[in-house]
């Protein structure tokens, strides 16, 4: 199994992408210790099929935003499950609003749930990694929306741009302690985070023509990949950005 004795530790664990990387990366033989906001319940189904695999999970409730989350959250899963070799930045919001009027909590929660809260969550994971001194491997899910922009998204698609160039940059800062970076980019996937933007047919239809591969993507789209980067199949990758899109950003005409 690709991460059998592995602990794997994901923000925003509790539904969608972090959902569905959380339960495959058991799938694959790894603890999990993920990290979520609201549903208390939503959490603990993740960690039931998570248990149900066989596998040891815990669920700690936290705001990635606040920089005190990230240091308890690690320690959390250090204690509970030993350690810490593979984490996932995923926790993320989207909240789709025009560009001229765009208000100032909107723009400053977005930067600093998706962008703050990435960077400290990545730090505190990378002190537990070089602490333990066996290296480790840390994925950001990032965007294709860091490639491109959206008319309702510019609050959104700098932070996914930052968070692929801060894989970029620790990728540089952590490869002397054995310790890989990597960003996933997904194209459009159907989840909570866009469930209002696509119940509009017109909009839904038109992101699902531009895919070649012929449907928007969900949640277990990723997982895959997500395993691979976490994985020793993947060990001399660092630094990559791998598009999970179906092929959305490459179809120009
Ligand atoms: N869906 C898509 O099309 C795409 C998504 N992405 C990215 O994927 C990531 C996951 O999104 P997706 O699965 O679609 O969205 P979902 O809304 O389905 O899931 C988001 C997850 O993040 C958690 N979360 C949100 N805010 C916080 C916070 N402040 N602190 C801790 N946890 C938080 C949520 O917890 P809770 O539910 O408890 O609040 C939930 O578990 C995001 O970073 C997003 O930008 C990138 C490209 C495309
Ligand atoms: C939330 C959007 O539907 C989704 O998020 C992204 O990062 C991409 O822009 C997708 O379209």
């Amino acid at each position: 199994m690709l991460l059998q004795g592995k602990t794997v530790l994901i923000t925003g664990g509790s539904q969608g992408i972090g959902r569905a990387a959380a339960i495959d990366c058991a799938r694959a033989g790894a603890d999990v210790a993920i990290n979520y906001l609201g549903d208390e319940g939503e959490a603990a189904e993740v960690v039931a099929a998570i248990t149900a695999l066989g596998r040891r999970a815990i669920a700690v409730r936290s705001d990635v935003a606040d920089p005190e989350a990230a240091p308890a959250f690690v320690q959390a899963a250090v204690a509970a499950l030993g350690g810490v070799d593979v984490f996932v930045s995923n926790a993320g919001i989207c909240p789709f609003h025009a560009f001229l009027d765009m208000p100032v909590d909107v723009l400053e929660r977005t930067m600093r749930v998706n962008l703050h809260g990435a960077y400290f969550m990545v730090q505190a994971a990378a002190q537990r990694m070089v602490e333990q001194g066996r290296g480790g491997a840390i994925i950001a899910v990032s965007s294709i929306s860091a490639l491109v922009g959206g008319e309702y998204q510019t609050h959104y698609t700098p932070t996914k741009a930052g968070v692929h160039s801060l894989m970029q940059s620790c990728a540089i800062a952590l490869g002397r302690h054995g310790i890989r970076c990597n960003s996933v980019l997904p194209g459009t996937i159907q989840t909570a985070i866009n469930q209002d933007d696509l119940a509009d047919p017109e909009k839904r239809a038109r992101m699902a023509a531009r895919i070649p591969l012929g449907r928007l993507g969900v949640p277990e789209d990723l997982a895959g990949p997500i395993v691979f980067l976490a994985s020793d199949m993947a060990r001399y990758v660092t630094g990559a950005a791998l598009l999970v899109d179906g092929g959305a950003f490459v179809n120009l005409q």
